[in-house]
């Protein structure tokens, strides 16, 4: 009974992603130098950096997707990741929901698959292809895909990096959603501030190869980005940036 407790106590607080000491150099030169993180389970974290600053490098490392990576520190992350990318990677000859249940077996896959995408507001765009998809839609998809794959940690990398500001502001109120209605522990690569704290509860950001500041967003949700008191915030994560605005 005592072990049975024990067992249960450490699952519970037990961090979803831990990181020791990451380090990754390409040729000769340190990208990640040292990296320590924590991320609970069910934590909504995004990640903020200059251009080159190893975002991307990081989220690669925890993905599993850096083989390099693996000797240089510790590394612990959930068995089940989803990543999504800037571009979707749907296969363009597969119709989307055939994308959505690649690499997915089992009977209830096509359900789960249908069920995904009606989530995602694709329902009755199963059959199309996927250069029949607006860039918004296919962002949809690429989480419809992640989605179904019932993601204990989803990586994303700059998901709506290339769409359109109203599309994006659209995406960030279904980003959230799903995140309340499935809990996965969320790390996301992006370079928009006001995108970092209306979704996140926590915003890293990663500075001369380590995390240079960790900022808790102590916000309810849904948030608003005209929310003045996410202005406070705003100023330290650009201070952080090292970006300074001129109010005349
Ligand atoms: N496979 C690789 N080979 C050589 N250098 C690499 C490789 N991957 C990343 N780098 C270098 O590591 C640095 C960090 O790259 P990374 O893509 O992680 O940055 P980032 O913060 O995600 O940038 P961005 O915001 O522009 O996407 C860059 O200088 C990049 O050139």
């Amino acid at each position: 009974m005592a072990t049975h407790t024990e067992q249960l106590t450490t699952t519970a607080t037990r961090p979803a992603v831990q990181l020791r000491d990451l380090t990754r150099s390409f040729d000769g030169r340190k990208v990640l130098d040292g990296v320590d993180l924590d991320i609970p389970a069910g934590q909504f974290v995004a990640l903020l950096g200059h251009s080159g600053s190893g975002k991307s490098t990081l989220l690669r490392a925890v993905a599993g997707l850096d083989h390099e990576v693996a000797g240089s520190g510790r590394l612990t992350a959930p068995a089940r990741v989803s990543v999504v990318f800037q571009d979707s990677r749907l296969l363009p000859w597969r119709r989307v929901l055939d994308n959505v249940l690649l690499g997915t077996e089992g009977k209830e896959a096509a359900g789960k698959g249908r069920e995904a995408l009606a989530e995602v507001g694709l329902k009755g765009r199963e059959r199309a292809w996927p250069n029949e998809l607006s860039g918004g839609e296919t962002q949809r998809a690429a989480l419809a895909r992640s989605l179904v794959r019932e993601p204990e940690l989803l990586l994303a990398d700059e998901p709506f990096g290339a769409l359109d500001a109203l599309t994006r502001i659209r995406m960030h109120t279904l980003l959230r959603q799903l995140w309340e209605r499935h809990r996965p522990s969320v790390l996301l690569v992006t370079h928009d501030v006001d995108e970092a704290i209306v979704l996140a509860d926590r915003v890293l950001v990663l500075e001369e190869g380590r995390i240079g500041l960790d900022l808790t967003i102590d916000r309810p949700h849904p948030r608003s980005y005209r929310d003045p008191l996410l202005g406070e915030y705003r100023e330290r994560l650009l201070a952080a940036l090292g970006v300074k605005e001129d109010h005349q």
